[in-house]
């Protein structure tokens, strides 16, 4: 399945365990000699009885997260297509606890739950502070931080086409701040209602698109002032609709799911 082209491996685990060590999601990731991936994703019998089903998400390294927007709003889909949810709202049992879910338009939506600025929920060493900067050698990088449920650094660019994705990306990512690593988003500011994002992200590297990502982009730049309630973020996989009210509130995400094809692992 894929969200806006972040691209899943959905695993349906209710039937019976499944055992998924990460060189065997690593190898099943592999985009020549396995299915190729951004994310494996879990579908498991829920702990929350009040949850139709649980998920858990792998990165394609195998690395283990605590949250994906585009892989729950895509496990939904695939409830729904199997009506063992209702149209109108259900919840998921996530990493990080209920999500609720429902069909909105021609895609679904989640709720992913109050962005959490504490640096030590993003797994930050840093006194709190709305703009961190980062000095790798002459460079200085300033960055918001925010957890979704898993961190995320947020860049505001000029030109996010002409963003150093990779580099930048991949200096955070390993920088000793972060505790456990952390996904990347550059963002570029087009009106209030409108952004681009690239997401260098964990155990991936950069992503078609991002939905945790696209959250953290509009809770940062939403809480300087730089966007308003209801953000189109433009990714290069395409659009992801966001809205938050603002601090204390949950962000909404929404957007396609979309089925490729079904089959059998054998390795
Ligand atoms: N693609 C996801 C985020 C996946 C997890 C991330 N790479 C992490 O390690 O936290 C999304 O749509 O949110």
């Amino acid at each position: 399945m894929h969200g806006a082209g972040n691209d899943f491996a959905i695993v349906d685990r209710r039937a019976g365990p499944v055992d998924l060590p990460p060189a065997r999601v690593a190898r099943l990731a592999d985009r020549h000699r396995g299915i190729g991936f951004d994310q494996l994703i879990t579908i498991d019998p829920p702990r929350d009885p009040g949850a139709v089903a649980g998920y858990a998400i792998f990165n394609a390294d195998g690395s283990r997260a605590g949250q994906c927007g585009n892989g729950a709003r895509c496990v939904a889909a695939w409830l729904l297509r199997e009506e063992a949810a209702r149209a109108d709202g259900f919840s998921l049992d996530g990493p990080g606890g209920r999500v609720a879910a429902r069909i909105e338009g021609e895609g679904i939506g989640i709720d992913m739950g109050i962005p959490d600025f504490a640096p030590a929920a993003v797994g930050l060493s840093r006194p709190e502070a709305d703009r961190y900067v980062f000095r790798f050698g002459d460079e200085a990088v300033e960055v918001g931080a925010v957890s979704m449920g898993n961190p995320h650094v947020v860049i505001e660019v000029p030109e996010v086409a002409v963003a150093p994705v990779e580099r930048i990306g991949r200096v955070l990512q390993d920088d000793p701040a972060f505790s456990d690593s952390c996904n990347v988003g550059f963002a570029q500011v087009l009106d209030v209602d409108t952004i681009h994002l690239r997401v260098y992200e964990r155990g991936v590297g950069e992503t078609l698109a991002c939905g945790s990502g696209a959250c953290a982009a509009v809770a940062v730049l939403a809480r300087r002032g730089r966007v308003g309630e209801r953000v189109a973020v433009h990714l290069p996989g395409g659009v992801l609709h966001v809205r938050w009210p603002g601090p204390g509130y949950a962000i909404h995400l929404a957007g396609p799911a979309e089925f490729v094809f079904e089959g059998e692992f054998l390795t």
